[in-house]
């Protein structure tokens, strides 16, 4: 590579921060001016040039072009602040992006597979430059977080997650793959846009998708057998289907099942903690659901898998469970539900009320929003919850922010400051007569990057139930005594790279005991240390360039 590649190829570059042994090294006298600049004072620039911007799309894209330019800086900068840029990475600003793409597209290092490419699939897979792949993270833009279908826009969130996956757990930038299934979408204002880039038809159903799907999935997991892949924002149909077919055949997950899943029980398990008690006594609550889709049904499982390990049967422990979608509670009489719901359909209630009429009925103590409706929440609901419960839980999780389905000032006034509340976009805290009370962050990004690298890193074969669970204790035993007294349901996300270190030590120690490891890396006392050893480090990597 001549010295000018080396420059401007985001893996290589360091750009005015090479030094000048680098430099000397990568014959680069002449091309850039007289003083480097230390990696600190390139990171104070680029968060000077951050603050200065209002419009959060302008401070995603300030990111995502230093990304372009130069990987290692990117990821320096984000580690070093990523309590401050994450909501600029992801969520709730990587929403606006994918609405967006079309119209600030750049060229990304990421895989179309569309269509129109039948026949050539493993071709496309051969183009990747990269030898080595432990990541990948796909969608076909189904269902991006609460916006619906967003077609091929949708890559905006495999960019995102394995963003994550580098700055949170330390992923290897230079090894993960964002892949878009381009199917057609159902979203007619895309299709209406002479400027939008993906396939304009309508989205491909059917046997033939999963065909379509089938073909990538195979020609990925031929060109690189060990990597994991993650599925994420997919329709809830498909979403569940993929799930089934994928997941005792290759390293995968979805994350949106799953990944939410394993984090909302974290969060319950600390709430739980901070009335004295643990899972297993859900089964004395009544938890609603606005939403009967993958999250809902995921969230559901999980809960109740951390149920059955305390020991409650789980015919017992489904008992707790009510989900509400827009035909009203899956409850008796209802005929339009695909599998996984009716694992959760009352018989003892009848279907079709409507969520106030249902949680007048059930009275419900802890409710979960995933249904990607704004406002869902109302004072009416919170105060039919006040009636059974001091402290009701209240989980808007939809995202972005502007789909979630109530704010954190909303539930504190309406409670009088006494709900324990988590979303899955960042609010925040809320100050009530001198008191701060705390909005928790329950979202997959406390799962998924630790569970991933875990996965990969080891060659596990599969990631089992087991993992997961674990993943979600690993994460909530993460939250003091005291701290969750006050609420808190997470460690602090600036802590993120140690929070997924110890997460991904605790999967990978379940992995083993399941032997689902053909051939471990190490002892299982050194897993902690070894997994040092293979977390990117950004800082070390700025040098070694
Ligand atoms: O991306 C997020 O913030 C969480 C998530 O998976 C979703 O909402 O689909
Ligand atoms: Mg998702």
């Amino acid at each position: 590579m001549s010295s000018m590649q080396v420059l401007h190829e985001p893996y290589q570059s360091a750009m005015e921060v090479f030094t000048p042994e680098q430099r000397t090294k990568h014959h680069m006298r002449g091309l850039l001016p007289a003083t480097p600049l230390s990696p600190e004072a390139f990171e104070k620039r680029i968060l000077a040039d951050f603050d200065a911007e209002t419009d959060p799309l302008k401070k995603f894209l300030i990111l995502s072009d230093l990304a372009d330019r130069s990987l290692h800086l990117y990821y320096y900068v984000i580690t070093r602040n990523f309590g401050k840029l994450n909501p600029f990475i992801y969520t709730p600003t990587v929403g606006l992006y994918c609405q967006k793409y079309h119209l600030c597209h750049r060229p990304k290092r990421v895989l179309y597979y569309t269509l129109r490419d039948e026949g050539h699939i493993d071709e496309i897979t051969s183009n990747w430059p990269q030898k080595e792949v432990d990541i990948v993270v796909m969608t076909d833009g189904g269902r991006i977080l609460g916006l619906g279908d967003q077609g091929a826009n949708g890559i905006g969130i495999p960019i995102g997650k394995l963003a994550l996956y580098c700055a949170a757990a330390g992923s290897d930038p230079e090894k993960v793959l964002p892949v878009q299934i381009d199917v057609g979408t159902s979203n007619m204002k895309l299709r209406d846009d002479p400027l939008y880039l993906g396939l304009n038809q309508d989205r491909l159903r059917g046997d033939a998708y999963y065909a379509f799907v089938g073909t990538v999935v195979e020609s990925i997991h031929k060109r690189w057998p060990k990597a994991l892949i993650q599925f994420e924002d997919f329709g809830m149909v498909n979403a569940l289907d993929l799930l089934d077919i994928w997941r005792n055949k290759i390293l995968s997950f979805n994350d949106d099942i799953q990944g939410t899943g394993a984090v909302t029980l974290a969060a319950l398990i600390n709430a739980c903690r901070a009335r004295g008690k643990t899972v297993k006594d859900l089964v004395n609550d009544r938890i609603l659901f606005a939403g009967a889709g993958s999250a809902a049904v995921g969230i559901a499982d999980a809960i109740v898998a951390g149920m059955v390990v305390e020991g409650v049967p789980k015919e017992e422990a489904v008992k707790s469970f009510f989900f509400v979608n827009t035909k009203g509670l899956v409850g008796k009489g209802r005929t339009d539900l695909n599998p996984s719901q009716i694992r959760y359909q009352r018989q003892d209630f009848p279907g079709g009320t409507d969520l106030i009429a249902t949680a007048k009925a059930i009275k419900p103590t802890i409710v979960i929003g995933v249904s990607g409706t704004p406002n869902q929440f109302t004072e009416e609901l919170v105060s039919i919850m006040k009636e059974n419960t001091p402290c009701p839980i209240i989980f808007p999780l939809s995202n972005p922010t502007s789909q979630a389905e109530c704010t954190a000032e909303q539930v504190f006034a309406w409670t009088g400051g006494k709900a324990v509340f988590a979303a899955g976009s960042p609010f925040a805290p809320v100050t009530k007569d001198g008191v701060t009370l705390h909005t928790n962050q329950c979202n997959n990004m406390y799962i998924f990057p630790a569970l991933g690298l875990a996965a990969a890193k080891v060659h596990a074969t599969r990631v089992t139930d087991r993992m997961l669970y674990r993943s979600a204790a690993a994460l909530a035993e993460q939250v003091s005594e005291e701290e969750v007294k006050k609420g808190i349901l997470f460690p602090p996300l600036s802590q993120i790279r140690d929070i997924s270190h110890k997460i991904a030590t605790a999967v990978v120690h379940e992995a083993m005991d399941e032997g689902v490891v053909p051939e471990p890396p190490c002892k299982k006392e050194e897993v902690h240390e070894w997994l040092r050893t293979q977390m990117y480090d950004p800082a070390k990597k700025l040098a070694e360039l």
